[in-house]
């Protein structure tokens, strides 16, 4: 196994943008059970790069492999996955929203209790993990780990429950926030996702066998068939029976709540190629471009997506606006997250790698460039200087996303509050000034929605997960106090 490392925090490529969020995979009865999993797990990629794990169980006992770093780094050898053996599988890429970078945080997290071992896989974050964990270890739990995840495998120990499911199932329904999660036992796979739907999670079927995924782009990979999304609130329990049937048992234990998914999942999070609450999200990005043409105009000669969450949006800003799309932006895909120079001239080339101008497709232009989000202003501040080097006339900035004021607490790693470009400057034009630009401007709220799901957002009853944009949390947020909270708590320094 790997050993456990810190990541920089001064990364001068990754900056402190918004980050990814969490993958899971699970699949149960099946003889290639991890090497699936690998495979859902290499489609999941985007959604965490700083750590990778599975736990598989083969009749007899438990496997676990976690390691740190890329999917591809480590489970494209043969000999890793011959020590997962077994016929059930659950597997996790990571990006930390609580507790540090650190192998005792990579999940899935494995116990064993009572009735026999565990392992949970979980995509979210808890808003009241921090208190649910100061009540467990002030009554004696000892905590392996700084993550959230945890809390929920305490909780299923203590439960007076008689079977995994139950426990499980009076495990989460104490928990707050969101989440998509995965459990795996000697016999299950369990399937949830909190009743609010803010993380995203869908069921298929390869040969006969149940799948639970993040995306479904994990199931185009090995070929399985989508059969349907997780419902918000529902948990799926999935057994190996006696004579090797599957049952499927679905339950909806909490009181039921209208869904709100989170906005971002289709803005930036999820691979353009998924399927997400029914809608193609690489078409929702379209319709982000083209909702942005008709509120936000501009006379230019090129529009230029800003690479890679950028692309779709810019052709739809392209085919509405009829103005030529080009690739003015190069995006080098071999930079990685981790870029660490020891000077400031090295980091500062640095910079550049990730980005290059198409001089050819820019100079002399006036140019519209296309992005799906700012959020520090980083990204934007850098590429509009490296357009104007390559000679372009104008510059103009097109924004596929509203404004981000407000954190997120559910899985999504963002800057504080006040690192947010848009609570640093009085208005769109102070922020593009700062950032170099001739004209910016955002996509409405009600653009956005309307690129998503059809319809204006309905401020009575919002039909997604908004607050970056809104400040309307969908849950109350109880770790939080009142006070900014570090995106990457480590509980064991909050614990004092
Ligand atoms: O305003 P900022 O703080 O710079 O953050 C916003 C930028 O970050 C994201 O890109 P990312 O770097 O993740 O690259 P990608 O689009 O290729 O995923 C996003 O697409 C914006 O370009
Ligand atoms: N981004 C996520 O979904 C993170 C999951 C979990 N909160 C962790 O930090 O490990």
């Amino acid at each position: 196994m790997n050993q456990s490392h810190s990541f920089p925090i001064d990364d001068p490529l990754d900056g402190d943008t918004l980050h990814e969020e969490c993958g899971v995979f699970g699949i149960l009865g099946h003889p290639d059970a991890a090497a699936l999993t690998a495979l859902g797990l290499h489609a999941l990629q985007h959604r965490g790069q700083e750590a990778a794990g599975i736990v598989s169980f083969d009749g007899k006992r438990f496997y676990q492999e976690r390691h740190m770093g890329l999917v591809g780094d480590h489970y494209t050898n043969p000999m890793t996955l011959a020590r997962l053996p077994g016929s059930i599988a659950i597997g996790h890429t990571r990006y930390s929203t609580t507790g540090e970078v650190a192998m005792r945080n990579v999940q899935p997290l494995f116990a064993e209790l009572e009735e026999g071992g565990i392992a949970v896989a979980h995509n979210g974050n808890f808003t009241n993990g921090l208190t649910l964990r100061r009540q467990i270890i002030a009554t004696g739990a000892i905590c392996q780990s700084t993550s959230d995840t945890e809390v929920v495998l305490h909780l299923i120990a203590r439960s007076r429950h008689a079977s995994t499911s139950d426990r499980f199932i009076d495990a989460i329904r104490q928990m707050e926030g969101g989440y998509s999660m995965l459990a795996m036992t000697r016999t299950k796979l369990i399937a949830a996702r909190d009743p609010t739907g803010i993380r995203p999670l869908v069921m298929g079927e390869l040969d006969g066998k149940p799948i639970f995924c993040s995306e479904t782009c994990a199931l185009d990979i090995i070929g399985a068939k989508f059969i349907r999304d997780v419902e918000n609130g529902e948990v799926i329990i999935c057994e190996i029976q006696a004579d090797g049937s599957i049952s499927v048992d679905a339950r909806k234990p909490s009181k039921p709540q209208p869904e709100r998914l989170c906005l971002f999942e289709y803005v930036y999070f999820a691979r353009p190629d998924s399927v997400v609450g029914g809608r193609n999200v690489y078409t929702t990005r379209k319709n982000m471009g083209m909702n942005l043409a008709k509120e936000s105009p501009v006379d230019a000669d090129v529009v230029v997506p800003v690479p890679d969450g950028g692309t779709p949006a810019a052709l739809g800003y392209a085919q509405e606006s009829g103005i030529p799309f080009e690739y003015g932006i190069i995006r080098n895909h071999y930079v990685g997250r981790t870029f660490i120079e020891p000077t400031q001239q090295i980091r500062a080339f640095g910079v550049k790698l990730k980005h290059s101008a198409n001089r050819a497709m820019i100079e002399g232009k006036r140019v519209v460039l296309v992005d799906d989000s700012i959020v520090r202003g980083t990204t934007s501040l850098k590429i509009v200087q490296m357009i104007r080097e390559a000679g372009a006339r104008e510059v103009h900035i097109r924004v596929a996303s509203p404004m981000i004021f407000f954190p997120d607490f559910y899985g999504i790693d963002t800057p504080d509050a006040d690192k947010l470009l848009a609570n640093q400057y009085a208005d769109v034009e102070a922020m593009a000034k700062y950032i170099g630009a001739d004209s910016l401007a955002f996509l409405s709220i009600n653009g956005l929605y309307r690129a998503v799901g059809g319809e204006d957002r309905n401020p009575a009853r919002p039909q997604f997960t908004d607050h970056y944009f809104t400040g309307d949390y969908p849950t109350r947020l109880l770790d939080k106090n009142g006070e900014s909270m570090g995106n990457k708590l480590s509980m064991l320094a909050s614990n004092g």
